[in-house]
């Protein structure tokens, strides 16, 4: 017998009196009817209170259901008890009522009784439920809809919050930034200084000044009898000075009758005249004639006018100044103010110029704004031309267009300003002398050679912001894309991987790692850096007390703690075991990189799941989120094809490999290294550092330009040794994704450490004459030059031209200190016999007394250089033989064309600021036309971004072809073709 009420919920304390529960009772405290149920009194009736209403409400014809009823308990387990049973057993049998006939007689009668009078009210209960009921659910379907509409708004509300969440935001990210580099105009700049201390500031950008007027049409007022103005008193070479007009004597020809206002009367041409006040309309257009104040010696402004052309016009790169080509040889930056625009002037300026300026500002006028200039780093050295004789400098500074070189082997100190794109400076002189050289149909798919080696090289001007307003607002970075539709996520790892455990001393060996059952095959949709993470590795970052600097630190399996490349290569090397052997490259130490971080899409873009279709070990989704579009048809290869005229042997018969059984830990002891390591060696300026050549655990931190000599087939080493790395599969996680401007581009999933391996770019092996003569390529986009042997020379023939110096040839030409060169040598070109070219011409003599005495400046732009002329024998004679004159002459040089058939590699868009970077590898052959090409990152690169590497074009080589580049880089140049 259960002793308690059988409301669960009864609240009656203590226990009153309890009554056997009658039918009604259980059925509504929702319990099954037994006997031997019990109930308390308050509880007995409520329920009894509950069917009275029932009961009224049946009487009085109102539907039953409309009103409170007691709440149906679920999840009430009854436990049975043996008296419930009992009852339940009662209940089946046969009761006596039943088989007593009498009873059964009354039974049918009540019954019919019952129908008689209850039935009405049955049928119309029944009647009564049904319209509640039919109220109920109409009023629930309205709810629904009201509901429905909801959830409908607030999935549009949330669709339009993920979209501006993913929307890729460019003005924020390509928004100028706040601070650049500029000389500050009137104070620092010292000439006398001798040493490196910088004399330019960095100062917060400086808006629009107010007294610049915007661009717009120049009017030239005429001159009347009366207007003051500013006139050419000696010479184009002298300062202008103040003059009223006193009457025009020839009207067609404008020439003029004026006084000087130290009383000197001349007759000039309105060429030679200029207005008093600076223009107030609108800007000096490139090409304008105009007189300005010129800065001395000092950068301290004078008040004397001279004349000159304007050059560059005002805008934020150059702190709105005008760049002027004066008349005299100068070229400085100058403020509007203190610009006056000359009279009138000739349709082509550059008639009205000295001769000596002439030429120059000619073509620079007709090619501009394409402005081939020289990119230079502070510091370096460039053969530069001073009083006709090519000399060394050292870049002190860089004010936008202008550089700062400080001469270096001469007895007298001198310093210059100079227009980066002067002939006098040697990459632009060579590149005029030789401009029929080398002309490339493509792209070459290896950066320029000077770049490379940290040496000036011409790069061409901002073309885009030449071409732009100077109204930021106007720039074309501000426009908006919606390729990124992405978000960077972090990967949790699974909470069933296994964790380190807890350090105890011992030895390390393979059973550290034996129990991770670390499989490389599992990995393929693993971030390359979490692979160790989801197999026993903790990586943690620490900041190191010592040195108060963060590090990463990785706990083994075992529970040790690693924070090096060099020990964890050894715990590899101790721990693996056969085929199960983790790389170094899984591993990296930099706290920058993070390996958990992904990159990810929604799948409503992805367009292909995998655009090699499983040839390679990572998938490679291809992603649309701006239209429907997938990429046209390309036969996906994972080695190079060769063509019927290719000779292209890969025999490992023909191939030397190393001995190795250290898995070529010992850089010297292995051939291949060596191999690796011996290119360099001509090029000592390159690289100082001979351990350092070439792959560093599996990263390539700086190109080899000689080339990489990788571990081969026919080595003795495994497969995990260290000089194999562009060989291995693909292990980067790529993703092709349309761009708003380039086409189809790549972009990276994961984080990239500095130095890694991304890809190899692959094709087919064409030789060039077939290349060329095929039309379907097009001007070849998809084509790569296999120039190996070319990069390799130009660097040699470079290098040599750098390095050849008057006094000591061993000296290094990268060194910082200027006391390293030789400051002994004469002015006196005779003493100068390798570099000194005795000009025909005789030049103005060389004095830093800047424009005090004009008569004496030596900073011409150009000149009549016959000096160039003697320069051009002189470099064609020391030209190198080809290398390929000593290989086989059965065909020239090859390309590699991904057109038909290609791999990821012929995806990556060209940037003026590229993350990864192209290296020539050899594996199946040690043939030198016939490098592998390897991408490797040349920064660490986040999840998420596009992966871009310097085409190299060379613009203008592609006849009637022209590119504009939409990279995005502050530098970018504005064309790529
Ligand atoms: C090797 S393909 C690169 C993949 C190409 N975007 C595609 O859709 O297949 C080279 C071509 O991409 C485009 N491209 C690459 N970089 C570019 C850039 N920075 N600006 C504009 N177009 C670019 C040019 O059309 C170029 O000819």
């Amino acid at each position: 017998m259960n002793n308690q009420c059988i409301n669960c919920d009864c609240k009656s304390k203590p226990i009153k009196k309890l009554f056997v529960a009658q039918k009604n009772a259980c059925s509504y405290y929702n319990v099954q009817y037994s006997p031997s149920r019990l109930v308390c009194e308050p509880c007995m009736q409520k329920s009894i209170r509950y069917f009275d209403i029932i009961r009224k409400r049946f009487k009085n014809q109102e539907c039953i259901l409309d009103g409170r009823h007691p709440k149906k308990r679920r999840n009430i387990i009854e436990l049975s008890d043996s008296d419930d049973d009992g009852a339940s057993n009662n209940a089946t049998k046969p009761s006596t009522e039943d088989s007593n006939p009498q009873i059964a007689k009354l039974t049918i009668l009540l019954n019919i009784i019952l129908k008689d009078t209850v039935g009405p009210l049955l049928t119309k209960q029944d009647e009564l439920c049904k319209n509640y009921l039919m109220f109920k659910r109409a009023k629930l379907a309205t709810g629904k809809e009201i509901v429905d509409n909801l959830l409908r708004e607030a999935d549009e509300g949330l669709s339009q919050l993920y979209k501006d969440l993913y929307k890729f935001d460019n003005k924020k990210k390509f928004k100028f930034d706040k601070e650049i580099s500029i000389v500050d105009n009137c104070v620092q700049c010292e000439y006398g200084d001798v040493d490196d201390v910088t004399i330019i500031t960095t100062k917060q950008l400086p808006g629009l000044p107010l007294d610049l007027p915007v661009e717009g049409k120049l009017i030239r007022h005429l001159l009347k009898q009366g207007d003051k103005v500013y006139a050419m008193k000696q010479s184009l070479l002298h300062p202008w000075a103040e003059a009223t007009i006193e009457l025009a004597v020839n009207d067609t020809d404008r020439y003029f009758n004026i006084i000087f206002d130290d009383g000197e009367d001349a007759v000039l041409n309105y060429k030679n005249l200029a207005y008093i006040k600076a223009t107030s309309d609108s800007q000096y257009p490139v090409g304008s004639r105009v007189i300005a104040k010129f800065q001395d010696v000092n950068i301290q402004l004078t008040d004397k006018f001279y004349v000159g052309v304007i050059a560059e016009p005002p805008k934020y790169l150059n702190n709105f100044r005008y760049m002027i080509f004066f008349d005299d040889g100068y070229t400085q930056y100058v403020y509007h103010k203190n610009i006056r625009l000359v009279c009138g002037q000739s349709p082509n300026v550059s008639d009205d110029v000295h001769e000596n300026v002439r030429e120059f500002i000619k073509v620079y006028l007709q090619k501009y704004p394409e402005r081939p200039m020289v990119k230079f780093n502070k510091k370096q050295i460039v053969r530069t031309e001073l009083n006709n004789i090519w000399r060394s400098a050292k870049v002190k500074n860089i004010d936008a267009s202008l550089v700062q070189l400080k001469f270096l082997d001469i007895k007298n100190e001198h310093i210059e300003w100079m227009y980066r794109g002067s002939n006098r400076l040697g990459p632009i002189f060579n590149q005029l002398s030789s401009s029929n050289k080398n002309k490339r149909l493509r792209g070459s798919v290896l950066t320029d050679v000077n770049k490379l080696l940290n040496r000036p090289y011409i790069e061409l001007e901002n073309l885009t912001e030449n071409n732009k307003s100077i109204n930021i607002t106007n720039s074309d970075n501000t426009r908006n894309t919606q390729e990124n539709s992405g978000v960077i996520k972090s990967i949790k790892i699974p909470a069933d991987c296994p964790k380190p455990l807890p350090y105890n001393t011992h030895q390390c060996s393979k059973f550290c790692m034996l129990w991770v059952n670390y499989d490389y095959s599992q990995t393929k949709y693993m971030n390359v850096l979490s692979i160790p993470l989801h197999f026993g590795f903790m990586r943690s970052i620490i900041t190191d007390e010592k040195i108060k600097l963060k590090k990463v630190i990785y706990t083994t399996p075992c529970g040790c703690n690693i924070d090096n490349e060099g020990k964890m290569y050894k715990y590899l090397k101790v721990t693996g075991h056969g085929n199960s052997q983790m790389t170094i490259d899984l591993f990296n130490f930099d706290c920058m990189v993070d390996p958990l971080s992904s990159f990810c899409v929604p799948n409503v873009f992805i367009h292909i799941p995998d655009l090699s279709y499983e040839m390679e070990f990572k998938t490679i989704s291809v992603v649309n989120s701006l239209n429907a579009s997938v990429p046209k048809h390309m036969k996906y290869i994972t080695n190079r094809k060769t063509t019927p005229n290719v000779n292209l042997n890969i025999n490992s018969k023909f191939l030397c490999g190393c001995d190795c059984i250290d898995n070529c830990e010992d850089k010297k002891k292995c051939s291949c290294w060596q191999l690796t390591n011996e290119g360099p060696k001509n090029y000592p300026c390159y690289f100082k550092d001979h351990d350092d050549i070439g792959y560093s655990f599996k990263r390539l931190h700086k190109r080899v330009i000689t080339g990489i000599y990788e571990c081969n087939a026919s080595c003795k080493c495994g497969k995990t040794c260290l000089n194999r790395v562009a060989q291995e599969p693909m292990k980067t996680s790529l993703q092709v994704f349309l761009t708003e401007n380039k086409g189809w581009g790549v972009r990276t999933l994961a984080d990239i450490p500095k130095g890694s391996f991304v890809c190899t770019f692959l094709g087919e092996v064409r030789t060039d004459k077939d290349a060329e003569n095929d039309s379907s390529l097009n001007w070849g986009e998809y084509l790569a030059e296999l120039d190996f042997i070319e990069t390799v020379e130009e660097a040699k023939d470079g290098y040599e031209n750098y390095v050849v110096q008057p006094e000591d040839e061993s000296e290094d030409y990268t060194s910082s200190s200027d006391e390293e060169f030789s400051t002994s040598s004469s002015d006196d070109a005779s003493d100068d016999p390798n570099w000194a070219i005795q000009c025909k011409m005789n030049m103005f003599d060389s004095k830093m007394s800047l424009r005090k005495n004009l008569q004496v400046t030596n900073t011409k732009i150009d000149g009549k250089h016959e000096l160039s002329k003697l320069n051009i024998q002189q470099k064609d004679e020391s030209e190198h033989k080809s290398l390929r004159r000593y290989l086989d002459n059965d065909c020239g040089s090859y390309t590699l064309d991904s057109k038909v058939s290609g791999n990821i590699g012929r995806y990556f868009n060209h940037s003026c600021d590229p993350n990864i970077f192209i290296q020539n590898v050899f594996i199946d052959t040690h043939d030198l036309r016939f490098p592998w090409v390897a991408y490797f990152a040349l920064s660490n690169i986040p999840a998420g971004t596009e992966l871009a590497f310097d085409y190299n074009y060379t613009i203008g080589s592609v006849k009637n072809k022209t590119l504009q580049c939409y990279c995005g880089a502050k530098n970018c140049k504005g064309r790529l073709l």
